[in-house]
């Protein structure tokens, strides 16, 4: 994407609220893309990280909320689900016109219009290898966003990787189970593989190596394949071969079941966190 999609050097500025892993992740896609740190604005109570955000972007932010935040275009919301309601308070005043994009899993657009009192709220469910440009982020539009609304997050969030838009709000706990969460299910496996390679007499350095090139391999030869994974899968797995052992003893555990189970329990806690601190 060119820098000239993005908003020019003299553009309103774009405020996260909240200045933790996932503001810094969409930050720094921002930053690569031809916004400078002046254009940003950030709230962030934490003095710690503040100064990571100053040391790690070049970006100043600020205490509290102050009137400054009125110069914002769109206001990302980067805050923890339990503290959504609260951090409105002092935000809400200065941002009544702005476009509102929330990353908050769980926390319904009905809760975020209400505490904000405005109805262009775009939903989104980033994940962490937005840190690399990498990232895969489900969004919902809600009723009051406009297609120019829409238009403005898909750029806003074109330096953090993929995009895709979904049509009910409750698909967002299907999105945070799977791709929201998802990269810690894969940070497991690797952990996982990982351990199973020292245990068979690899050191630590190269069963790591092995898993990691494995799996970037893997996923890589994946989405570039027209065929299935199960194809794919089947492909590796020659008759009573080596492969065919590992399948089997996975089958046995029934491993698939418990995953999928262990992902309906993200998707019911994103529903839960709506419920508990979107009221
Ligand atoms: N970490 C992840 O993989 C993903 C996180 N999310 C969502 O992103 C949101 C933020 O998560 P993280 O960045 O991981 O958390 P984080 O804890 O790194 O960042 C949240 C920041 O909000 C700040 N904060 C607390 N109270 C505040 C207030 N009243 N006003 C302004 N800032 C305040 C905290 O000091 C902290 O720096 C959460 O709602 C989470 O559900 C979404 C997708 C993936
Ligand atoms: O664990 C969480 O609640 C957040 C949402 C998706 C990834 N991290």
């Amino acid at each position: 994407m060119s820098s000239s999609t993005l908003p020019s050097s003299d553009s309103p500025t774009i405020a996260f609220i909240g200045g933790g892993n996932m503001a810094s992740a969409i930050a720094g896609g921002l930053l690569s893309h031809g916004l400078t740190p002046r254009q940003l604005l950030v709230v962030e109570p934490f003095a710690a990280t503040r100064e990571a955000l100053k040391a790690g972007h070049g970006i100043d932010a600020l205490p509290a909320a102050d009137e400054r935040l009125a110069a914002a275009s769109l206001v990302i919301w980067a805050v923890k689900p339990q503290v959504f309601a609260e951090a409105t308070q002092p935000v809400a005043p200065f941002t009544r016109q702005a476009l509102h994009l929330s990353v908050a899993a769980g926390i319904p657009t009905d809760a975020i219009a209400r505490w904000l009192g405005t109805e262009r709220i775009v939903r989104a469910m980033p994940n962490t290898p937005a840190l690399v440009g990498l990232g895969m982020t489900g969004l919902f539009a809600r009723a009051g966003a406009q297609a120019d609304d829409r238009r403005q997050v898909e750029r806003v969030l074109a330096g953090t990787g993929q995009t895709l838009w979904v049509t009910e709000e409750t698909q967002l706990d299907a999105v945070t189970a799977l791709s929201g969460s998802g990269p810690a299910y894969v940070f497991y496996f690797l952990e996982a593989m990982a351990q199973a390679g020292q245990d068979m007499g690899l050191p630590a350095e190269q069963a790591l190596q092995l898993a990691l090139g494995t799996f970037v391999g893997a996923a890589t030869l994946a989405q570039r394949s027209p065929e299935a994974p199960a194809t794919l899968r089947e492909r590796v797995t020659s008759k009573g071969g080596t492969t065919f052992a590992a399948l089997e003893s996975l089958r046995g555990s029934q491993v698939a079941e418990h995953f999928i189970t262990a992902m309906k329990a993200a998707q019911a806690r994103s529903a839960e966190l709506g419920a508990e601190f979107g009221r």
